[in-house]
């Protein structure tokens, strides 16, 4: 055991950490912070480190050095995960976490996500509603389980995603995941690990939806054995081509203001990686303060498809893709523009304070929109 004043800082942290979500969180955060504040300056990545174990990335390793074994990676099955249930109320946070009715509260178009006047069974869920339950395994969002996968913590993005609907959601469901290694690529400066989880209704066993998740690991590159970069994917390359974004006038364009709460808000649908809102944290991971959620983000630019482009009906929607470019304040504004073509919908989300694009992508829709 590790007897010196960073090993047993680190212990501590960690034992802490690790008991945060779940019942007396409240005061179990108190006691982290008291462990926080004992901390030397110099000893804050420990903080990090405790802190990702309890969030739903994965802690691969309390060490900085990265390591990788592609092919003890995408040999690697994970255990079968236990079920989970979401309810209403669950499906309404999620709607308010992406800026549902955060404009106007009685907006006809997105009111339905949070209130029926028939009863809360009747709301409606909005299709990446499905990117929150990867975050449902077993262990949450994690990584760690991988073996031959050694990274830092600190240094992991959200790089893309990839959903696909096969079944409008009920407003309530108990729900059974499959999670599997579908990609590895060595980028030189980045490893980038996808994970492919498909979700089952649990009663009648009907696949409801399929993420997958591209984790891009900055500092975890160069472990290929050839002088070729290490490429695997067991799934078509067309999924995740990023369209380009077309030159002409696009067919329509939102705009929406997340709020300095935002990734507040969205975090208690089941993302509590504190990189979203602990500003420790966020600057031990180089940014001056927390940053949104990737997936809020995709939320936003989802909703603002389906208001403008579906004529407010979430069914529409069959797939959607989003490439992270850059993150996202909370507070920030964001103008999502769209082409049409055919079914698909070409995407672009950019910060209008600092203009610069964000998120990029497509939706595609199951038939051609007769609006606009
Ligand atoms: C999941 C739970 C945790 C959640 C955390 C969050 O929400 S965090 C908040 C949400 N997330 C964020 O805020 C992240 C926002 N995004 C970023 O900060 C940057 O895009 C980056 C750091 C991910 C990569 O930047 P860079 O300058 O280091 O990259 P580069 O342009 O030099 O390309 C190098 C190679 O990588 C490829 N590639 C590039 N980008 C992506 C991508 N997104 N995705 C996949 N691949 C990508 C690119 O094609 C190229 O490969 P090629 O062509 O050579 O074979």
């Amino acid at each position: 055991m590790d007897s010196t004043a960073g090993g047993r800082a680190r212990r501590r942290l960690g034992l802490v950490g690790r008991s945060l979500a779940g019942e007396g969180a409240g005061r179990r955060q108190s006691e982290f912070h008291l462990a926080l504040a004992s901390l030397a300056p110099s000893q804050l990545h420990l903080a990090a480190e405790a802190r990702d174990s309890i969030s739903l990335i994965a802690m691969a390793s309390s060490s900085s050095a990265a390591r990788i074994d592609p092919e003890l990676v995408i040999s690697h099955k994970f255990l079968e995960q236990e079920s989970f249930s979401y309810s209403e109320r669950d499906a309404a946070i999620y709607a308010l976490g992406v800026g549902a009715c955060a404009g106007d509260a009685v907006d006809e178009k997105e009111l339905k996500y949070v209130y029926h006047r028939d009863g809360q069974r009747s709301i409606e869920v909005l299709p990446t509603f499905a990117a929150l339950f990867p975050f449902k395994n077993n262990k949450g969002f994690i990584i760690a389980d991988v073996p031959g996968l050694e990274f830092d913590p600190k240094l992991l993005l959200h790089g893309q995603q990839y959903i696909e609907i096969y079944k409008p959601f009920p407003s309530s469901c108990s729900v059974k995941n499959k999670v599997t290694v579908a990609g590895l690529h060595d980028k030189g400066k980045a490893a980038i690990i996808e994970i492919e989880t498909t979700s089952y209704i649990e009663e009648s066993g009907e696949a409801l939806c399929m993420n997958r998740s591209t984790i891009y690991l900055r500092g975890s590159g160069g472990f290929s054995k050839s002088s070729k970069p290490y490429s695997y994917a067991n799934y078509p390359a067309d999924q995740v081509s990023s369209s380009s974004v077309p030159k002409n006038k696009p067919s329509a364009i939102y705009e929406d203001q997340t709020h300095q709460s935002q990734a507040l808000l969205y975090r208690l649908s089941g993302d509590y990686n504190p990189l979203h809102s602990d500003p420790v944290v966020a600057r031990i991971a180089g940014f001056n303060r927390p940053i949104l959620h990737g997936l809020c983000t995709l939320g936003f630019a989802a909703r603002a498809i389906i208001r403008s482009i579906c004529n407010g009906d979430p069914t529409a929607v069959r797939t959607i893709f989003g490439r992270f470019l850059l993150h996202v304040f909370p507070g920030e504004s964001l103008i999502t523009e769209m082409w049409i073509e055919g079914p698909k919908v070409i995407y672009q989300t950019k910060v209008k304070e600092r203009n610069k694009a964000v998120l990029s992508g497509y939706v595609m829709l199951k038939h051609i929109p007769s609006s606009l």
